[in-house]
């Protein structure tokens, strides 16, 4: 079992003429296995860079990361990443997109085909297997993405944005299927996002950060992703608990806005 752990971590970029930015200053925390965590922040507090680090394609100027007892210092397979635009291989069909991972790693062609199947299943996908990629709208495209990742059994998935792109009746589904997907298998899920109800829904831990120097501000821990595991998320984000902390957040990040823009 793998807690992810960061410790003092800090990224300073260097920008020209002696400039420097404080992407990042002393984060600290530690995501239990199987815990879900969504991320916020106005733009430029560091959550992308968090990401990077995390999905180790950063190194960071300071501190350390850990996935177990391994500090993370490059990309690994124990850690799946999920885009905006799901980075599909759009010549591939439907099951060679999810049997990629699966396939590199040599897996057996029956062995990974009923594992595909699976996976269609639960992503609601059956029957689309033979499609060709590129015939499908963006939001059965996130669906195979998310699947892509979760075939090979990571222990860390990480999500920048993953259902940006998508209309809202979409992304409403699809938030309610990452809770179904999360529960299922017990992975670890971090999920950045811009949208407050998203991170309310899909977080039950919530970090609210800051910019300049990037940092986390406020954590929540909040009741919604687990009842959505059983009940209508929209009902969920209609009662007054969801309602009063989207508002309290909403505040807090617009007052951040206007404080950047002051000093602008
Ligand atoms: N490669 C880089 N070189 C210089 N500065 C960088 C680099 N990457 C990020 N930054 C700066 O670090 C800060 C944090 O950037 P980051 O992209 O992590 O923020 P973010 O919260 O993800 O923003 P957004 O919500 O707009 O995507 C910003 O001030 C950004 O300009």
């Amino acid at each position: 079992m793998s807690d992810l752990v960061a410790k003092d971590l800090s990224m300073v970029f260097d920008v020209g003429s002696g400039g420097q930015v404080h992407a990042l200053k002393n984060i600290n925390f530690t995501l239990k296995n199987g815990e879900l965590l969504s991320v916020l922040g106005p733009s430029g507090c560091g959550k992308t860079t968090l990401l990077n680090i995390i999905a180790g394609f950063n190194r960071p100027t300071g501190g350390a990361v850990y996935l177990g007892d391994e500090e993370i210092e490059g990309p690994g397979v124990n850690r799946g990443m999920v885009f905006q635009q799901g980075a599909l291989f759009e010549w591939l069909t439907v099951s060679e997109n999810i049997s990629f991972g699966l396939r590199m790693k040599g897996g057996t062609s029956k062995g990974s085909q009923k594992r595909v199947d699976e996976w269609l299943d639960i992503v609601g996908l059956s029957g689309f297997g033979n499609v060709p990629t590129y015939q499908l709208s963006g939001g059965m495209q996130q669906r195979i993405a998310l699947a892509r990742c979760l075939i090979n059994d990571p222990d860390l998935i990480l999500m920048d944005e993953p259902l940006g792109a998508l209309d809202a009746l979409t992304r409403e589904k699809m938030q309610a299927l990452v809770l179904k997907i999360w529960k299922e298998t017990g992975t670890t899920i971090m999920i950045i996002t811009h949208s407050v109800e998203e991170a309310l829904l899909l977080g039950e831990r919530l970090f609210v950060m800051a910019p300049r120097p990037g940092r986390i501000h406020k954590e929540y821990n909040l009741p919604f992703a687990e009842m959505g595991v059983t009940q209508d998320t929209r009902d969920i984000k209609n009662t007054p608990e969801f309602i009063q902390t989207r508002e309290e957040i909403l505040t807090m990040i617009w007052d951040m806005e206007e404080e950047i823009m002051g000093q602008t």
